[in-house]
């Protein structure tokens, strides 16, 4: 059989992982793919630097990558260099352009430019794989595209970084510092070229609006994501969230609601019962609820040059044997907007966690502040007493509309036994 050819934009974490599984894993996939798949051509910045791969003499180099996907003999241009915008974009629309076939890991570039390039893809007749771009080695895109398909989806939600999953869970079993996990999960290739993308939540939501698309059938829409990071989840509240049962998880939840399509990512209470809360590390997790399905549950690992390269070879696997399914779902043109659901709608519990001068009638101000805006407190621990020192004040707080617990908590910030601004963390039953 005709060989498929591959060129790999990229030889960071990714490209070097997915050269090394195409070369150690060559007679599995050729058997499953039926056909070889050989790399026929590779561009990254520094053709020396040791990355452990052997790159056959055949193969050819391009010193830049847009070159490559205008010139290179290949059938599948590979996109792993990263960024929404410059040359990974570049590289994307040369190549459809010219009726290659695209597989990426970007979820940057698709989060911002995801319509634009399936309708390119669509009118060219070519694939535009993007496994890779969601939740690393998990398949959860042909679960959402394919197994999943005769559904309609109420709900997913998921542990969609690595690194903010693996920074939580070692600041919790060792009480190692939050800068100390992160460097270490840079080490590891988890984090992104600018790991500000992971900590602060942006990663999970670009994924999230690439799974929100796919399970809703509606267009892309990032901009409108609620986006809230893990920078100031404190060691003291995965402390207390242990104390109160609950892991504390930073969670993409899309859902259907009343009110439109609920589309947010922030760090999340868990009871530790739910399957979720005992997914750890660099592992990802995805519950995707459907009306005939009900709720399935996919977990594996979520960042990394082995779980990565695993899933870019799984969309050239059904490249190679002529799969082809519209690239969210469902043709571009019956992509359809529902409507956005502001996050001051949400429905939820609460975990607050105050600190405040340890006096007299502090607990009673609070309590005035809560009833004031309808808020009611589930259980509540005040550790110790330290007269007329500074202690924390924890409560847990019955389901509430997001916008009733702002008002009480900014009632709360203004109390002058309050020290410092009140730390609000979504408690999600699932
Ligand atoms: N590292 C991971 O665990 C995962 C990464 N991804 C995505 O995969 C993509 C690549 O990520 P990594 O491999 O981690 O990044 P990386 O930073 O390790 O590698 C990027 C590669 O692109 C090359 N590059 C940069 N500019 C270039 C140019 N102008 N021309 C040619 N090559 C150029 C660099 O030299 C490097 O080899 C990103 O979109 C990332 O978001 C997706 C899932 C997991
Ligand atoms: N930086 C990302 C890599 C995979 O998408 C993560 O940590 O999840």
């Amino acid at each position: 059989m005709k060989p498929l050819k591959i060129a790999v934009a990229g030889l960071g974490t990714v490209g070097a992982g997915l050269v090394k599984l195409l070369s150690d894993n060559a007679g599995i996939i050729a058997a499953r793919a039926g056909r070889p798949i050989v790399v026929t051509a590779i561009s990254a910045r520094d053709r020396n630097r040791d990355r452990g791969i052997v790159i056959g003499a055949d193969v050819a180099w391009y010193d830049d990558a847009a070159q490559m996907a205008a010139k290179a003999d290949a059938d599948v241009i590979v996109e792993v260099i990263g960024g929404s915008e410059g040359i990974a974009r570049q590289v994307v629309e040369t190549a459809i352009a010219r009726g290659l076939h695209v597989v990426t890991a970007n979820k940057a570039l698709l989060a911002h430019h995801g319509v634009a390039l399936a309708q390119a893809a669509e009118a060219k007749g070519v694939a535009l794989g993007f496994e890779a771009a969601v939740a690393g080695g998990i398949p959860i895109i042909k679960a959402l595209k394919e197994g999943l398909a005769g559904n309609s989806l109420s709900r997913v939600t998921g542990i969609l970084n690595g690194t903010c999953n693996y920074i939580l869970t070692t600041m919790r079993e060792t009480g190692r510092d939050f800068a100390d996990v992160l460097a270490e999960a840079q080490a590891l290739g988890y984090a992104e070229a600018d790991p500000s993308f992971d900590i602060d939540g942006v990663d999970a939501a670009h994924k999230l609006s690439i799974l929100t698309s796919l399970a809703f059938a509606t267009p892309v829409d990032f901009a409108s994501m609620y986006v809230e990071g893990i920078r100031h989840v404190s060691a003291v509240d995965i402390d207390f969230a242990d104390k109160l049962g609950y892991r504390i998880k930073l969670l993409g939840i899309a859902q259907a609601t009343d009110h439109g399509i609920e589309q947010r990512v922030h760090p999340c209470m868990v009871p530790v019962t739910t399957p979720i809360a005992t997914v750890d590390g660099v592992f990802n997790a995805v519950v995707a609820e459907g009306d005939f399905v009900g709720r399935s549950i996919y977990e594996g690992r979520g960042a990394g040059a082995g779980p990565t390269a695993s899933a870019v070879a799984a969309d050239i696997i059904d490249i190679a044997r002529g799969n082809r399914s519209p690239v969210f779902g469902v043709p571009v043109g019956a992509l359809a907007a529902k409507g956005i659901a502001a996050m001051e709608r949400r429905q939820g519990a609460y975990y607050m966690r105050l600190m405040v001068l340890d006096r007299p009638g502090v607990l009673a101000d609070v309590a005035q502040a809560l009833r004031a805006e309808g808020v009611s407190v589930e259980q509540m621990i005040q550790p110790g007493r330290a007269p007329g020192e500074t202690v924390p004040m924890v409560m847990t707080l019955h389901d509430t509309v997001e916008a009733d617990m702002n008002r009480a908590v900014a009632r709360i910030a203004a109390l002058d036994a309050v020290v410092e601004p009140p730390r609000l963390i979504r408690i999600e039953h699932m």
